[in-house]
């Protein structure tokens, strides 16, 4: 059944975006909403560009989004740059051609989900464990288009009791866990390694590390400050903060779709 949904509704005027022009279409599912912004962000992709595949359930839309269009002739040589094994699977399965960032040091365009978006386009990634190759790929990236539904989109990142994900190399994990818990102590945390591996051991990253899951009673304030900060603990691979990464995000929601632009999207 065709979706009562206006595609014309699209949006990138907060004051436009709070007066719908249109009645509020029937419900749609939160999968819907991500397939929308998902192939929204791939109307940015054009022929020959080098793309950043995200990870994630709103993201597998977008690859496969690119690898219709590319079935049908509308799109041609493109090289996809995958941020997991996951996603890697999924393009090939497509017929998308990949190849990495030491073959394509520099990416056109990048699109990725996220667990968590602020005002100011800053991110939470990593709840589905691909922060660093995501970080890796997406900072190459000329333009980073975030796709998300309208559940994402939050006043404070990591401050949603939701995880801040952290990635720490599996040796002692027990003690960088408690580093990180003691560091960010003052902002109410508990720091819980991610479970999920083979017989209910730890969860292992693509790039065999663990995750340690930050929840946060507090915001954190200076979001700059508490990254450098856990960048700097020995044991911490990377963290799921994408600060001032985003170029535009992509927002599904029940009365349309929404687009923000770095420099123009806060508050
Ligand atoms: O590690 C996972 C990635 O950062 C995802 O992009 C993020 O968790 C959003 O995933 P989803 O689109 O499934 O909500």
């Amino acid at each position: 059944m065709a979706l009562a949904y206006d595609p014309l509704f699209i949006t990138s005027d907060k004051s436009a975006m709070d007066v719908p022009s249109t009645p509020p279409p029937m419900m749609l599912t939160q999968d819907e909403l991500k397939r929308i912004a998902a192939h929204k962000a791939v109307d940015f992709v054009e022929s020959g560009m080098v793309l950043g595949l995200g990870t994630g359930s709103t993201a597998k839309h977008a690859v496969a989004r690119i690898g219709e269009l590319l079935r049908q002739g509308k799109l041609e040589n493109i090289v996809g740059i995958p941020t997991s094994k996951k996603t890697q699977e999924q393009a090939l399965s497509l017929g998308i051609p990949l190849s990495d960032l030491d073959a394509h040091p520099v990416i056109d365009l990048s699109i990725d989900g996220a667990d968590e978006v602020d005002p100011h386009l800053n991110l939470v990634k990593g709840r589905g464990g691909s922060l660093l190759r995501e970080k890796m790929i997406e900072g190459a990236s000329k333009k980073f288009v975030v796709i998300v539904d309208e559940s994402k989109m939050v006043k404070h990142i990591g401050g949603s009791k939701l995880a801040l994900p952290v990635e720490i190399v599996p040796f002692c994990c027990k003690f960088t866990a408690e580093k990180l818990r003691e560091l960010m102590e003052g902002y109410g945390c508990e720091a819980k390694l991610r479970l999920g591996g083979e017989k209910g051991k730890a969860f292992v990253t693509d790039n065999g590390n663990y995750i340690v899951d930050m929840y946060l009673e507090k915001d954190m304030g200076d979001l700059g400050a508490v990254s450098d900060a856990i960048l700097r603990l020995p044991g911490v691979v990377e963290h799921g903060m994408f600060l001032d990464m985003a170029s535009t995000v992509i927002v599904a929601g029940e009365l349309g779709v929404k687009i923000k632009n770095k420099h123009s999207s806060c508050c």
